[in-house]
């Protein structure tokens, strides 16, 4: 199925590994091969940059640039052309001209953008790497950045919520470090985080509410495991049993009843921050950490597949789908499954993976590169799909 959104051309100077770089892309589904430590998942971290956030690896900017030798990283740049029903965009982001490594511009068709928001708005992007593999072992915060991103991608305006609840939060807990009992300041940080907790949660469960209905479809899924989204959070509890004035009522009474118990601990027990997800594995009737590691990569899969069937259909484009070494984790059946259900997606996928023959099946659905030192060639076994 042709894309809403794709990414036709990829331009990168001095990010990570690759001083110079241009690829352009034809095909509904990439894949690109190559050895260890060639740069594939730079390639995908770049994509990923041309969304809003700090990328797949949650890097800091000054970190992205290229190092040589001993000498700081360089200033670095990634640009992408997307294609969309209506026309092109170019979208480029990189170290700001004037200010530290650390600042960030952004440019939208050549003009320059304040904030990443009118990115938001154009672009999205979901991705799957080698690190999530243990998504369900580690803390609660990994979990709530990928529901987050998949909040995001249906409603641009999420970041914003959880950015400013996590703004009222850090200065209440300056506040209540210092000891000043500030009691109105208190108030009026508190009334804050619980006015965006609440949007933030009610957004998450809306995010879960309509996953979980495409996943019960069955449609964008195919052979994966019938999975549901559970959320672990009292305030969407709260929220299921009553309105929403006065959630943020109780939760902002309880913040301020815990002010001495949260100085002595540090930080606030309640808040969007709170938030936990599982995914359960309907078949096994079994929460994601009692799955095997493949069990959970198939879950996982079968999340983002039906989150981009539901982002296309409520936004008009999927997000681009990022798959660092995913393949390699699923058996025969489940690879195949996975390329079948790409095939049938309207979403651009980008799939790595060292071994180019586990993507044999794709051959002539998709095109295909191979990486090698700061460059990537396309692949003969892989020729561009006719149909395009
Ligand atoms: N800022 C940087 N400047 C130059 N090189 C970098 C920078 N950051 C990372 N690299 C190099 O990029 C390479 C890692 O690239 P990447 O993680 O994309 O590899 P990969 O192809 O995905 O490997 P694997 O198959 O092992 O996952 C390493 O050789 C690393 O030294």
């Amino acid at each position: 199925m042709t894309p809403a959104l794709s990414l036709s051309r990829l331009i990168l100077r001095d990010f990570r590994s690759y001083a110079a770089l241009e690829a352009r892309f034809a095909a509904p589904v990439v894949v690109i091969t190559g050895e260890n430590g060639v740069g594939k998942t730079n390639l995908l971290e770049a994509i990923s940059l041309l969304g809003p956030g700090r990328g797949l690896r949650g890097a800091r900017m000054g970190d992205l640039g290229r190092r040589v030798g001993e000498a700081p990283p360089l200033p670095w740049a990634t640009s992408g052309r997307f294609e969309t029903p209506i026309g092109p965009f170019d979208i480029g982001t990189g170290t700001a001209p004037d200010g530290g490594p650390e600042r960030r511009a952004w440019m939208l068709d050549g003009v320059a953008q304040k904030s990443s928001t009118a990115l938001a708005e154009r672009v999205a992007a979901v991705w799957l790497t080698p690190q999530m593999d243990r998504l369900f072992q580690e803390g609660a915060s990994g979990r709530r950045r990928f529901l987050d991103r998949l909040v995001w991608a249906l409603e641009p305006a999420h970041a914003r919520e959880v950015a400013a609840h996590d703004h009222a939060m850090a200065g209440r807990n300056r506040v209540l470090a210092e000891g000043r009992g500030d009691a109105a300041w208190l108030a009026a940080l508190e009334e804050q985080m619980a006015r965006h907790a609440v949007a933030a949660v009610a957004a998450r469960q809306a995010l879960a509410r309509r996953l979980n209905a495409v996943l019960a479809g069955g449609q964008a899924t195919g052979a994966f495991p019938a999975a549901r989204m559970a959320l672990a959070c009292q305030i969407a509890a709260a929220l299921e049993a009553g309105p929403a004035l006065a959630v943020e009522e109780t939760l902002r009474e309880g913040l301020a009843a815990d002010r001495r118990r949260d100085a002595a601990a540090g930080g606030a027990a309640r808040g969007a921050h709170r938030t936990d997800m599982t995914l359960i594995h309907l078949e096994k009737d079994q929460p994601a950490d009692r799955c095997s590691t493949g069990e959970q990569k198939a879950l996982l899969v079968a999340v983002v597949l039906a989150h981009a069937a539901l982002i296309a259909e409520a936004r008009g484009f999927a997000p681009l789908l990022l798959l660092d070494e995913v393949v390699a984790h699923l058996d025969q059946p489940r690879r195949e499954a996975l390329f079948a259900a790409l095939a049938a997606l309207p979403a651009q996928s980008f799939l790595t993976g060292t071994d180019a023959a586990v993507f044999s099946p794709l051959s002539g659905l998709a095109e295909g590169f191979r990486a090698g030192a700061g460059i990537i060639v396309p692949d003969a076994d892989y020729p561009l799909p006719e149909s395009r």
